[in-house]
Formats: C-alpha cells, sequence, structure tokens
C-alpha cells in the first residue's frame, strides 16, 4: 500500500525565498484506507500530492506504492497505478473528444502498447455499463464532445476514467472545490460509492471541515510542511467541526488560517 518514508521539500533552497514545503513526512496508508487531509494554507498538501503521484521528486525520503518506488516508474506505469482528480473540471479530460473517446484513452492506461484508443462495439457496452451508474445520464451521451459538459459532468467523467484500471491509490485533490453546492453533494456521493465498491485507497484534499469529517475513516492535518494530527477511525466517529478546529488550535499553537476553509 501507500507508504510514504521522511519526505522532505525546500522550495528555493538557500535564498532569500525558501519554503519548506514538507518536513520529514511519514504516513502509510492501510489497503482501503480513505483518508481526507486538511490544513492552512500552503501547508504542503498540493506538493504532498505532486510527490505521492511521482510528478515531482522530493529532496529527501521516497513513496512506495505497493512496496515499489513511485520515482523510479515511467509515467505511463504511474498513469494506471495511480489515479487522480483535480479541483479543476477542465484538467482531467480533453474536451474535444467524446465521452467515449475520453473513456478509451482512459481504458488503455497501462495497458501493452498497441492496444488502441478505438472505440469497439465492446467497449461502448462497458462504458455505457459504468456511464450507468453514475446516474447522471451521461450514458445516452457517448458521442457528445466533453466541452460541452458541465463542471459536475466532467468531473463526474474524470472519477470513473481515473477510477477505470482500479488504481493502488486514489488522489482527490479538492475535487468538488469548484463546483456549486449540489454538484459537489453529487460528486462526493459517486466519490463515496466508487471508493467503497471498488476498495480504493484514497486520499482526498479538501477545505471542507464537514466533508473531511463525514468522508473515509482516517483524517489528517497539516500544518508548515507537516502532518500535526492522524485521527484514527474509532476517534474520527466523535468528531465535531468545532472539536477539530480546537485540536488544531492546540497542537499547531495557532489558529487554522485557510482562506478557502468551508466549514460545513
Ligand atoms: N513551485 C513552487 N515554488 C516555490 N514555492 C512553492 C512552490 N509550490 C509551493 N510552494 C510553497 O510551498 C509551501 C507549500 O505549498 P502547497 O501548495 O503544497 O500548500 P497547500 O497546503 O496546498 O496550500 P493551499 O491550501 O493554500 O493551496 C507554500 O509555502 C508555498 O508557497
Amino acid at each position: 500500500m501507500l507508504e510514504i518514508n521522511q519526505v522532505s521539500k525546500l522550495f528555493n533552497p538557500g535564498t532569500p525565498d525558501e519554503k519548506v514545503a514538507l518536513m520529514n513526512i511519514n504516513l502509510k496508508l492501510n489497503e482501503g484506507d480513505f483518508v481526507t487531509v486538511i490544513g492552512s494554507n500552503g501547508a504542503g498538501k498540493s506538493t504532498l500530492m505532486n510527490i505521492i503521484s511521482g510528478v515531482m521528486q522530493p529532496d529527501i525520503g521516497d513513496v512506495r506504492i505497493d512496496g515499489q518506488s513511485v520515482a523510479a516508474k515511467s509515467e505511463s506505469e504511474r498513469s494506471k497505478w495511480i489515479g487522480r482528480v483535480f479541483q479543476d473540471p477542465m484538467a482531467g479530460t480533453a474536451p474535444n473528444m467524446t465521452i467515449e473517446e475520453n473513456l478509451s484513452m482512459a481504458y488503455a492506461r497501462g495497458k501493452p502498447r498497441g492496444f488502441g484508443w478505438a472505440v469497439t462495439g465492446r467497449k461502448r457496452a462497458l462504458f455505457k455499463e459504468e456511464l450507468k451508474r453514475l446516474g447522471i445520464g451521461l450514458d445516452a451521451r457517448l458521442r457528445a464532445k466533453v466541452g460541452l459538459l458541465s463542471g459536475g459532468e466532467r468531473q463526474a467523467l474524470s472519477l470513473l476514467m481515473s477510477t477505470f484500471t482500479r488504481p493502488s491509490i486514489l488522489l482527490l485533490d479538492e475535487h468538488t472545490a469548484a463546483l456549486d453546492p449540489a454538484r459537489a453533494e453529487l460528486i462526493t456521493r459517486l466519490t463515496e460509492e466508487i471508493v467503497r465498491s471498488m476498495k480504493l485507497t484514497t486520499l482526498m484534499v479538501t477545505h471542507n471541515m464537514e466533508q473531511a469529517i463525514r468522508l473515509g475513516n482516517r483524517l489528517i492535518m497539516m500544518d508548515k510542511g507537516r502532518i500535526i494530527l492522524d485521527i484514527p477511525p474509532e476517534r474520527k466517529q466523535d468528531l465535531t467541526v468545532q472539536k477539530l478546529l480546537g485540536e488544531f488550535e492546540r497542537i499547531s499553537g495557532h489558529k487554522l488560517a485557510d482562506d478557502r476553509v468551508v466549514l460545513g
């Protein structure tokens, strides 16, 4: 499963602009863990997601998934192994391609070279079936260009595409933050269903305290490049937003400074 060992990351080292993004991060996720991550501005959450997904290298330390180092893998190997949904609904899909073409591209991830993107009848039937599970009518729009979809529909499609290959880890990077409340709720519900039914090990960054408490079985708080609190399943059930903010203040010695925080 996911193991992060002594990971540190500095930006602009040795200059007046030096920033400690991550400082000696150690984290182990068990198979099937669904961990929500909250923290103040600049706590290092995005940097952590970038390092786990292999798009950024740590200065020291390493990230292992299923016992294998992420840094040693090629981009195409990582794309099968690590699913990621970003905040920006435009980020995960190709707007000029149809829904079925996007799905076909995702389906080919990690498959042997030569495994075509062509949408065959068999694949189309599979895509229809998968889209039906989302329950938002996309199964009737297989040949619609993705650029015509709403933000919520694109995020639902991104979620499906990022989990198609049954990744060893699913990274959700504030993936509901850019949506209006109703669509955010829809994507949250779909996330829960997909994670539960596929038993995916998941790490989700959110600025929504209520969401961080309600979803998943573990909650991690970050501040100034460190994990300051890791709340296990038995304690997570009793959390409230007030208790969470109080814990943050008690441990960090200051109030949670997050200009995008949503209390619930
Ligand atoms: N490319 C970069 N160059 C220089 N400094 C950076 C870079 N990326 C991040 N930082 C700095 O590293 C620290 C951690 O940033 P990061 O974006 O990981 O935090 P975050 O928890 O995701 O913040 P937020 O919730 O505000 O988006 C911050 O001090 C940030 O200014």
